[in-house]
């Protein structure tokens, strides 16, 4: 609708520098709309004088430009005697307000932006304008502004007002007043009404604001009258910093149970009946090997044996193979034993299957021990997910009829109230009656049928929700073996649910006659304890005690003593196979134990002590799953007994003679996957054929009743040269095994404390060797070996990691790797289903 007016060309100011950058910014051109300044008007009038403000902060920014006070004055000078040219201005703009509006929207009514530039302009070239008095004396229209505020506005934003003739006097004089000219006859009676007028206003301004007028100043007085300039910029009260502890742990830094241990020398040893063991309970038990407590018992029975107060709880730090798990079955049969009737007394946690089969062997040597001389005979069961869960309830618990008229009536109210029988709930005891139905007038009273229960994590949670009568009231023990495994993984918030049966206080429940006041013992161990008090802490310990080898340091995982550890280097990691078989057909394959083959008794024994328990899936498993419960099917025969040696003095394998001369000695070969070590296990049987009927395999994946085969061959000496994935090295205890090779790095310090301590038990010899590439050898020397700059291990030990060389040559010959090349195509075509018959 309305054309834009596009101005003529405005002429050059000669006099200004600043007057082309301001034009180029308004240019026409380059911005849509701007204000139409007629080509013979004045420059925009110049924005009113500010009023004095009361400087309270001053920046110390010496980049800018000193105040030209001379030209101040001028404008000073120019606002009393011109009065006319600012009204003339002021006329102007309002002109031009009005002039935009009638051209419609598409003049811009405010330009702070341009204002402030014209008013520096102003500044700059304080010339009177040509045309300023030109404006008639009528037009001089004050505004009608807020005079008594201290800030002017921007000119456009002036609205304009009717005349009124008084109003400009006032102002003119107020203006003078706040510029502090100090011309006091300007000021009259009018002012003085004004002032009385609004005494209070400007009071409350002088209060709030400080006022001080402005004066004439020289910057050096203006330092001296202004030197708290920089009050408005004090910092803001904060609150105090939070200091995090970043603090390393240090004994000063612990608890003090975990800063000052129980210390024992690792080659102390006592005699059992010197820590409180019955002579008849002793002689029983080295009827199985066990002639004197080795040290980790010796400091750690005391603590556990029965006292009249109530004990605190025990934590142990021992090396592996250092005899931790008789340590707390001795104390906790020998306590059982004591009481009458079969109640769930103990509980005792481990992470894998094979570990709760092994130390079961352990309780039924030490029942057997205490129950000589009139003690009960301990009944021990286990829950580890090797049978259909039903099968399992029936051997934990057992149901009696009990003549309970009352108890009948109300359990049958409550059965009516069950619709159907999918409404029955497993997890309600009364309710669950699918198992046998109470006689008239009687009810089913479950009771425990073992008086310690060893499981896994998992199966524990599932029994302690699912069976009915299953109830930790009783339980005076709670034992986890392998702490730092099973606090570190949270196998069904197994934990949690423990400790909240086990705070359920049944008054007389956990009473013992002659032993210690009730109350629950907890006894934690590992050979890798963790010092991670936030995992501690989940355990609820009372009073613990530390019992630690002596030499172990804070966060230390010690090696035993007997152990030698050797680093073989690989040069070529495609042909690592053959290093590993260069290390069996090696020197330093022997045997190190030579007063093993002497040792009185056969494992039959043994086997005759386990229980019909033992026959079962020994699969690795820490949680329950229902899978596990069918995948013993092929499960042949108790041979439980085979794997371990816990309770006996086992003799060396005693291998034919055609055997020992083929291979002398025990191996057991780590890999990184069940999959590396089942190829490796078909590798040597290829590249070492004489041997292969002596070499066996030990992974999650193998059926468990060919590994159950494999570990009574190997005990038997049938078997010399075990390959395995991570599966069996925690814990394990495969007594007489003299040799532990890891073909594969470990992935961990603790791993690698695991996998070697294997060997080296029970104070006998043996020797860790370590196949490490070239990528893999800084990791290995700084973070296994603890050797090398800047090496960081936290595992003890007696000696060094040794180099040794395993190949006779640089390189192996082209007839060894043209061999080890058809076993490999061989594995290949296996694998593929080509290949062996
Ligand atoms: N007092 C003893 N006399 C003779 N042999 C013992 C004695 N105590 C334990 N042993 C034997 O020492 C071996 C290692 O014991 P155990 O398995 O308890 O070690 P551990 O410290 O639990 O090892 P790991 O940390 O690897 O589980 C077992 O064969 C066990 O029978």
């Amino acid at each position: 609708m309305y054309n834009r007016y596009i101005p003529p060309p405005k002429p050059k100011p000669a006099t200004s520098p600043a007057a082309p950058t301001a034009a180029s910014s308004t240019n026409s051109t380059s911005k849509p709309y701007s204000r139409y300044v007629p080509n013979n008007a004045p420059p925009p009038p110049p924005p009113p004088p500010v009023p004095a403000q009361p400087q309270r902060i001053v920046f110390n920014d010496d980049s800018l430009p000193p105040i030209d006070h001379s030209k101040r004055q001028q404008a000073i000078d120019e606002e009393l005697t011109g009065t006319v040219e600012k009204k003339t201005k002021k006329s102007k703009s309002k002109r031009d307000k009005k002039e935009s509006t009638e051209k419609g929207n598409s003049v811009e009514l405010t330009e702070p932006k341009d204002s402030k530039k014209s008013s520096s302009r102003k500044r700059k070239n304080p010339e009177p304008e040509p045309d300023q008095s030109a404006v008639p004396e009528q037009e001089k229209e004050p505004e009608d502004g807020n005079d008594e505020h201290p800030v002017s506005e921007p000119a456009a934003e002036v609205k304009p007002s009717e005349s009124t003739p008084k109003k400009p006097k006032r102002e003119k004089k107020k203006k003078r007043k706040q510029d502090g000219d100090g011309d006091t006859t300007m000021v009259d009676a009018d002012e003085d009404d004004m002032r009385r007028k609004h005494k209070s206003v400007f009071e409350k301004v002088q209060r709030s604001l400080q006022f001080q007028p402005l004066v004439e100043e020289t910057p050096s007085d203006q330092e001296e009258a202004e030197p708290q300039v920089e009050h408005g910029l004090e910092p803001l009260p904060q609150p105090e910093p939070v200091i995090l502890d970043q603090s390393k742990v240090t004994y000063e830094t612990l608890p003090p149970w975990l800063a000052s241990p129980v210390r024992v020398a690792p080659d102390t040893t006592k005699p059992f009946t010197e820590l409180g063991i019955s002579p008849e309970s002793s002689k029983v038990l080295e009827s199985k090997g066990f002639k004197d407590a080795f040290a980790v018992q010796t400091a750690v029975l005391p603590l556990l044996l029965p006292s009249p107060d109530r004990q605190g709880d025990v934590v142990v730090a021992a090396p592996t193979g250092s005899g931790k798990t008789l340590s707390y079955v001795l104390p906790m049969v020998q306590d059982i034993s004591k009481g009458r009737v079969t109640r769930l007394r103990a509980l005792i946690v481990l992470p894998t299957r094979d570990l709760v089969q092994q130390v079961q062997q352990a309780c039924e040597a030490c029942a057997a021990a205490f129950a000589v001389g009139g003690g009960k005979r301990v009944k021990i069961g286990t829950a580890m997910g090797n049978r259909v869960f039903k099968e399992e309830q029936t051997v934990i618990m057992g149901e009696e009829q009990r003549y309970d008229p009352r108890g009948y009536k109300h359990c049958l109210r409550r059965r009516d109230r069950v619709v159907s029988p999918e409404d029955s709930d497993d997890e309600d005891d009364d309710l669950n009656l699918e198992r046998s139905q109470p006689l008239p007038d009687h009810i089913i009273a479950y009771t425990s049928r073992v008086d310690i229960l060893i499981c896994t994590p998992g199966r524990l949670v599932e029994h302690i929700t699912k069976t009915p009568g299953f109830t930790l009231d009783y339980v005076r023990w709670l034992i986890v073996d392998e702490a730092d495994k099973l606090l570190a993984q949270d196998f069904q918030q197994w934990l949690d649910t423990v400790n909240e049966k086990l705070a359920v206080e049944k008054p007389g429940a956990r009473e013992f006659p002659g032993s210690n006041k009730s109350g629950v013992r907890k006894v934690i161990l590992s050979a890798t304890m963790t010092r991670d008090l936030s995992l501690l802490n989940g355990l609820k310990l009372w009073r613990p005690t530390l019992v630690v080898v002596e030499g172990t340091k804070v966060g230390e995982q010690n090696l035993p003593a007997t152990l030698q550890e050797f680093a073989i280097k690989v040069r070529e990691p495609s042909l690592k196979p053959l290093y590993l078989v260069d290390l069996l057909r090696s020197k330093h394959m022997t045997v190190l134990n030579e007063d093993a083959a002497t040792s009185a008794e056969g494992s039959e024994t043994s086997e005759s002590e386990s229980s019909s328990e033992s026959d079962s899936d020994s699969d690795s498993d820490s949680s329950s799953s229902s899978s596990s419960d069918s995948s013993d099917s092929d499960s042949s025969g108790s041979d439980s007994s085979s794997t371990s040696h816990v309770g006996k003095r086992q003799p060396k394998p005693t291998p034919s003679s055609t055997t020992k001369a083929q291979f002398p000695t025990t191996v057991l070969i780590f890999t990184k996957s069940n999959e590396a070590a089942l190829r490796l296990s078909r590798l040597l049987s290829l590249l070492l054929p004489d041997l292969a009927p002596l070499i066996g395999t030990l992974t999650s994946s193998t059926k468990t009743a060919r590994r159950l085969r494999a570990l009574r061959a190997f005990s038997q000496g049938r078997l010399c040269i075990l390959v395995a994935s991570d599966l069996v090295s925690r814990g394990i205890d495969l007594l007489n095994l003299e040799h532990v090779v890891n073909y594969d790095v470990p992935i961990s310090e603790t791993s690698y404390v695991h996998r070697v301590g294997r060997t080296a038990r029970a104070g006998r010899k043996g020797c860790a060797w370590t196949l490490v590439e070239h990528a893999e050898a800084r990791r290995f020397w700084r973070e296994f070996a603890g050797e090398g700059k800047g090496a960081v291990t936290s595992i003890g030990r007696v000696g060094k990691v040794q180099r040794v060389r395993v190949t006779e040559q640089e390189e192996f010959g082209e007839e060894r790797v043209r061999e080890y090349e058809g076993a490999l195509e061989r594995l290949r075509r296996e694998a593929v289903g080509e290949g062996r018959k």
